[in-house]
C-alpha cells in the first residue's frame, strides 16, 4: 500500500518545500488540479526533477482527448495520469493507450459517479491500472466520505488496482487501510498540519502495520 501526497494549494517552490519534509515517508506526489490549472505540467516536470525517487502522479482529471493530454502529461515526467470515470469509455480507452505506450499508469477517479458498482465494473475491462473512490471539497463539506465506496470497489473490482482519496486523516486512516486499498491518498491531513513530517511519518507507519 502507497501513501500519495496531493499538493493542492501550493505554488511549485511551496510545493517543493513541503514534500522536502516529508519525501522519506510518501512513495507518490500528486501534483493537484487546483496546481496545474495555476502552474501548468511545469509543476510535474519541476517536482519529478527535484524528487527524482519519487513518483509524480498529474491530477489531470481528464475528460477528453484521453491519448493526447496522457502524452503532454508523461513528456512532463508523469508516471500517473488521473481520467475521470465519468468520461465516455473512448476517452479512457485513448488513455489507456497511450500510457501503455509510454509506460505510464492510469488512475481513474470516480468523483461524481452516480452508479458506482456499474461504473467500476465498466472501467475496470477498459485496462486502466488504478480505480480510485474520491469525495471532492465541496461533498467532504457537507460530511460526506468515501470509506462505503472503499468497500464497494474493494467488491467488485476484479482488475485493476484501488485508491482512495478524500478528507482521510491521521484519525480516519486506520479505517481506510483495513479496506486494504492499493494507494491512499492524503492531501489537508499532511499538508494542513503544523508538524506534517510527524503526521506522515505516523501515517507511513500505520500502512505498513497494515
Ligand atoms: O483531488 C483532490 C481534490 O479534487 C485532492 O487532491 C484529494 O481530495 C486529496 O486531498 P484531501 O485529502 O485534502 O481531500
Amino acid at each position: 500500500m502507497k501513501l500519495q501526497l496531493a499538493l493542492d494549494l501550493v505554488n511549485i517552490p511551496e510545493g517543493i518545500e513541503l514534500v522536502k519534509e516529508v519525501q522519506e515517508h510518501i512513495d507518490i506526489v500528486e501534483i493537484g488540479t487546483p496546481v496545474v490549472i495555476n502552474e501548468g505540467l511545469h509543476a510535474v516536470k519541476a517536482m519529478k526533477e527535484a524528487f527524482p525517487s519519487l513518483e509524480v502522479l498529474a491530477d489531470l482529471k481528464v475528460m477528453d482527448a484521453g491519448g493526447y493530454e496522457v502524452m503532454k502529461a508523461s513528456e512532463s515526467g508523469a508516471d500517473y495520469i488521473t481520467v475521470l470515470g465519468v468520461s465516455e469509455d473512448a476517452t479512457i480507452r485513448g488513455a489507456v493507450e497511450e500510457a501503455k505506450k509510454q509506460k505510464k499508469k492510469i488512475l481513474v477517479d470516480m468523483i461524481g459517479v452516480k452508479d458506482l458498482e456499474t461504473r467500476a465494473k465498466e472501467v475496470d475491462v477498459l485496462g486502466v491500472d488504478y480505480i480510485c473512490v474520491h469525495t471532492g471539497y465541496d461533498l467532504q463539506a457537507v460530511g460526506q466520505n468515501s470509506f462505503e465506496d472503499l468497500r464497494t470497489i474493494k467488491r467488485v473490482v476484479k482488475n485493476a488496482k484501488t485508491a482512495v482519496a478524500g478528507g482521510i486523516k491521521l484519525n480516519t486512516l486506520p479505517e481506510v487501510v483495513k479496506a486494504n486499498p492499493d494507494i491512499v491518498i492524503v492531501g489537508g491531513g499532511i499538508t494542513g498540519e503544523s508538524d506534517k513530517q510527524s503526521v506522515a511519518r505516523e501515517m507511513k507507519q500505520i500502512i505498513q502495520q497494515g
